[in-house]
């Protein structure tokens, strides 16, 4: 059988250059953005620095802004298809959002990505309106996940309202005028039962979140249900070798701790006074018991369902992206 990374490379054994995906290197990637405008002026820069606040611009110049514009194209395809679907049908129906899902490992970039995607395709024509849901928000509620005896399971299939999630962008592929979301707080670690994130019908959704790529679950019966992936027009799967995240989860933990932990009110109070040590060892038993085996066990078997891989190499950087063949 063909395993998903035989999937990926066209020089596995026996595979005679055939994959589903265009490879570019990142040099060649970058090259497609000479004839892009730049559409960010210094104060969207400014702001964008704010967001990722290791970001590269020279990095959102060469690879973010040639794939908004990819993207932006995608769009326009939607666009005709829905145009021409309304033709044969004699009907006009109104064209709902496009959903764009971004997977990936915790810490691999996933909301930097997304934040800086939603920053470039506001300023494409077409899609001014942008709007960005992370999966997060449909994490069972702390009391809820201890009663399952999930707390140590944060990120894993099972720790999210599964049902709830799929009819949330099932609803906004409908074309609902208004889908609401609920709102998970990184700084108490848990569900904020009065904040809820909006959506009305915005011209592009971006979905992002570690299981959005997972495949459909077995319903009792033996048959199986739709997947998330089933609502998206187009899907990313942010990806890097395993070390690195693991160093970026690390990094991003001691962050924290100078930061957002020092607030009397964040879950991770308790780590702020921690030495060095003792805090980059915390960080990395939550990795190892938590994060790591969700990466290996349910989201990098999702890799090959995405639309584009972009693969990072240890400085964040994009080294090379895999576009499936249309
Ligand atoms: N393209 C990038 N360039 C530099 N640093 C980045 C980039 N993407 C993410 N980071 C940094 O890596 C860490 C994890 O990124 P984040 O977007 O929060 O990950 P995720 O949403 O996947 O958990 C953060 O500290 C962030 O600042
Ligand atoms: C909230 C998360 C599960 C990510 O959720 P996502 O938005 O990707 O669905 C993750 O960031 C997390 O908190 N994991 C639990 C282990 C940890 O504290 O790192």
């Amino acid at each position: 059988m063909t395993s998903e990374s035989e999937l990926l490379s066209s020089r596995a054994p026996g595979s005679q250059g055939f994959t589903p995906f265009v490879e570019l290197s990142r040099e060649d990637w970058a090259r497609l953005s000479n004839d892009l405008e730049q559409p960010l002026d210094a104060a969207d820069i400014a702001h964008l620095r704010g967001t990722g606040d290791r970001l590269d611009l020279r990095e959102v110049a060469e690879v973010y802004l040639p794939l908004s514009r990819l993207l932006n194209l995608y769009v326009s395809g939607a666009e005709q298809l829905h145009r021409a679907t309304s033709t044969f049908l004699k009907d006009d129906v109104e064209r709902t959002p496009f959903v764009i899902g971004v997977a990936g490992s915790v810490a691999v970039g996933k909301s930097t990505t997304a934040r800086v995607l939603r920053e470039l395709l506001r300023r494409w024509p077409g899609t001014p309106n942008v709007e960005l849901v992370t999966t997060d928000g449909f994490l069972y509620p702390n009391a809820e996940l201890e009663r399952r005896g999930l707390m140590q399971r944060k990120g894993f299939p099972e720790s999210y309202d599964r049902r709830r999630l799929l009819r949330f962008v099932s609803e906004v592929k409908s074309g609902a005028d208004e889908v609401r979301a609920p709102w998970y707080s990184h700084l108490t670690y848990d569900i904020v039962p009065e904040r809820e994130v909006i959506v009305r019908r915005p011209d592009v959704l971006i979905v992002e979140g570690l299981n959005v790529l997972a495949p459909a679950r077995l319903r009792s019966d033996g048959t199986q249900g739709l997947a998330l992936s089933d609502f998206f027009d187009f899907s990313i799967y942010v990806d890097a070798p395993t070390a690195s995240i693991e160093r970026w989860y690390i990094e991003r933990f001691m962050k924290l701790r100078s930061g957002a932990f020092s607030d009397p009110d964040s879950y991770f109070h308790r780590y702020a006074t921690l030495s060095d040590e003792e805090a980059a060892a915390t960080a990395k038993g939550i990795w190892t018991r938590i994060n790591e085996p969700n990466l290996r066990e349910n989201v990098i078997p999702t890799r090959g369902r995405a639309k584009l891989v972009l693969s990072k190499g240890p400085d964040h950087g994009i080294r090379r992206m895999l576009l499936r063949k249309t």
